[in-house]
């Protein structure tokens, strides 16, 4: 399969894990990699100067407009999406046409446990165990469409990335 898939798309809540095992997915197949929150920072600015500027919706235009330009490139890529990007049904439609689509999922403790000293996330900012159950309670069918979902609550990145090769070379 892995043949014929030209874009590996990590989707997931904040905290799975998806910027970072995507460049262990990138330098095991040697394919680009791509985080489209820092294609954002590099071209738009830091999010949470975005989100204080644009508001939530304003940040979401910019990021499926990145998104799309990421997966209409013709190089086989890795593309590690922020967490919300699932929200709008016309990233789904774009992930699924366009690659491999791969759900990362952890539970709640362990989430705020990796996001906790993170203050890059404006929508944890605050009560951040808090606003991690109320948002993933909001997304908990969210992340249903992709084509693989993968646990990562007691995995490595690197088992994980391990996990996501092995399911492609089926
Ligand atoms: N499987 C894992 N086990 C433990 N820590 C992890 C795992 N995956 C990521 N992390 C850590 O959690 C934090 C968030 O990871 P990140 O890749 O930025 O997640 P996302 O991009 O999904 O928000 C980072 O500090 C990272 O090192
Ligand atoms: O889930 C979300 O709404 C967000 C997730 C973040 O990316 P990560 O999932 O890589 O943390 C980033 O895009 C922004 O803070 C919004
Ligand atoms: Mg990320």
């Amino acid at each position: 399969m892995e043949q014929r898939i030209s874009k590996i798309i990590l989707v997931g809540f904040m905290g799975t894990g998806k910027s970072t095992v995507s460049r262990l997915l990138a330098e095991q197949l040697g394919w680009s990699r791509y985080d489209s929150d820092e294609v954002i920072e590099e071209t738009e600015g830091t999010i949470s100067v975005l989100f204080d500027t644009h508001g939530e919706s304003g940040f979401r235009n910019i990021e499926s407009k990145v998104l799309v330009s990421l997966l209409e490139s013709e190089e086989r890529s890795i593309i590690a999406t922020g967490g919300g990007c699932v929200l709008m049904e016309q990233n789904r439609e774009a992930m699924l046409k366009h690659g491999f689509v791969v759900a990362l999922t952890a539970d709640a403790g362990h989430i705020i446990e990796r996001v906790k000293a993170d203050t890059s996330r404006p929508l944890l900012q605050g009560d951040i165990a808090g606003n991690v159950h109320r948002i993933m309670e909001q997304r908990k069918h969210a992340y249903d469409f992709a084509h693989l979902r993968l646990d990562t609550t007691s995995l490595s990145p690197q088992d994980a990335a391990d996990m996501i090769i092995q399911a492609l070379q089926k």
